[in-house]
């Protein structure tokens, strides 16, 4: 019997390997979840001009200064400033211009009175709103406004010579929304990783077929490709391959040059049909870990480009787990995030249950469960098995129990790592 790596050593080992994909300059939209690879300045202020925060009058501070509602300010209305106006006039002693939140402040205005803060042109008590575009001649002002009273200044936001955002940030709705603020319609990224997810297995069938006998549908290629899509990457799904090696050879060989990362699943046992081990000879190397489930795992850089290739085993709990606790961390390393942000969160959490869950000596066992954040406590859902994906389906947490550890009873704190 061979050696057992640890869980440890293999994620070491296939990180050491991975490098971060070359930044192109994406459109923002497309940049979306990617990293920043350099600092992007504010070349031009933010807000570009000072504008009303308010829809009020534009007035001088004196004009209004000793204002109530018994004795208004009566001033003479000169002119309407919406949003996006280019032509403003200038608002001289006495004088007051009707503008509308986000409009350029006026020349000579020094604050802005809300609408609510006067009669609105009508004549009448206090407004709740603006009257449409045909506004009364003059307005009552009912209160004092100190100069710069609703007005966003120019730059305030951000000023430029400043940096909008640094090198490594994870671009996200508000960092998109900044960058289009500031004018920037590309940025400097690592691309999400192309990824292609083959099965192999000559029982396979796709969803949607009905199944000859000792058939069985293609989970793994699913589910598979739906994680590389959660942990950021372009994925895709190719058609299962039947255990011919030759076959699989030459599917890998038409994918490389479409993937940044290949995902087989199954094949990589002991038995007389164990394909991918069998294609990969001497381009991969394939381990049995300390770890259940995902003991058998093959890993190496493949075809021209040294694409990064991980046979995982092909029972779906085996896939899945490998694929979260090895494949995913790769991807984000490939992503450009940093080692912080490669994993899964995990956390602490005392284990709920009616009896103690056992574990094989010297494998580290990872339990599919149920977390309660509330109450700080993880359930197993459904066993052991590594066929069991309708439990699986019913996670939200692995429960992990260390090498050294054969039974843990109720009560007892252990590692999880959150799946959602
Ligand atoms: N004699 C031994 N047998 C096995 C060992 C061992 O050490 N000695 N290890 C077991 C462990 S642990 C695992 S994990 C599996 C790994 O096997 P393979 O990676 O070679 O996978 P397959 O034999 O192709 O399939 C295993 C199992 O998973 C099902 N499968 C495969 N692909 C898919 C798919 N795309 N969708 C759904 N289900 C899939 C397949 O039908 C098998 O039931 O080996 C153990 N055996
Ligand atoms: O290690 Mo296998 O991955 O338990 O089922």
């Amino acid at each position: 019997m061979t050696d057992l790596w640890s869980v440890d050593e293999h994620l070491d080992d296939v990180l050491g390997a991975v490098r971060p994909l070359a930044p192109i300059e994406l459109p923002l939209l497309d940049a979306d979840g990617c990293v920043l690879v350099e600092d992007v300045p504010v070349t031009a202020p933010l807000p570009p001009f000072d504008n009303s925060s308010m829809d009020g009058y534009a007035v001088r501070v004196a004009d209004v200064e000793t204002a109530t509602e018994e004795y208004p300010a009566v001033l003479r209305v000169i002119g309407d400033i919406a949003a996006g106006s280019g032509r403003l006039p200038a608002v001289g002693p006495g004088e007051a211009a009707r503008i509308m939140t986000g409009a350029p402040m006026p020349p000579g205005a020094q604050a802005v009175v809300p609408v609510e803060w006067t009669d609105g042109g009508t004549g009448a008590g206090p407004a709740d709103a603006m009257t449409g575009r045909d506004h009364g001649p003059e307005v009552r002002v009912h209160r004092p406004a100190a100069a710069g009273a609703h007005i966003r200044p120019r730059g305030s936001d951000a000023a430029p010579g400043t940096v909008a955002l640094a090198a490594g940030t994870v671009l996200g709705a508000p960092q998109i929304g900044l960058l289009a603020a500031i004018g920037r319609a590309t940025v400097p990224v690592r691309p999400r990783p192309r990824v292609v997810v083959l099965s192999t297995g000559s029982e396979l069938t796709a969803p949607g077929r009905p199944l000859a006998p000792g058939r069985i549908h293609d989970s793994n290629g699913f589910m598979l490709t739906a994680a590389a899509r959660d942990a950021g990457a372009v994925a895709y799904r190719a058609s299962a391959v039947a255990d011919e090696p030759e076959t699989l050879r030459a599917t890998l060989d038409d994918q490389l040059g479409r993937a940044d990362l290949i995902v087989t699943s199954g094949g990589v046992s002991v038995g007389a049909y164990d394909v991918v081990k069998e294609a990969l000879d001497g381009r991969a190397e394939f381990r049995r870990l300390a770890m259940q489930p995902g003991k058998p795992q093959g890993f190496g850089l493949i075809g021209p480009a040294r694409t990064p290739l991980f046979a995982l085993p092909g029972n779906p709990v085996s896939a899945y787990v490998s694929f979260e606790l090895f494949v995913r961390p790769a991807l984000r390393a490939m992503a450009g995030h940093t080692a912080d942000a490669l994993h899964r969160p995990r956390t602490t959490a005392r284990l709920d249950g009616d009896g103690p869950v056992t574990s094989p000596a010297g494998r580290r066992q990872y339990l599919r469960g149920s977390h309660d954040a509330v109450r700080g406590t993880v359930r197993p859902v459904g066993g052991a098995g590594s066929h069991l994906v309708a439990a699986l389906a019913r996670a939200d947490a692995l429960i992990e129990i260390p090498e050294t550890v054969t039974e843990v009873a109720p009560g007892a704190e252990l590692t999880v790592v959150l799946l959602r």
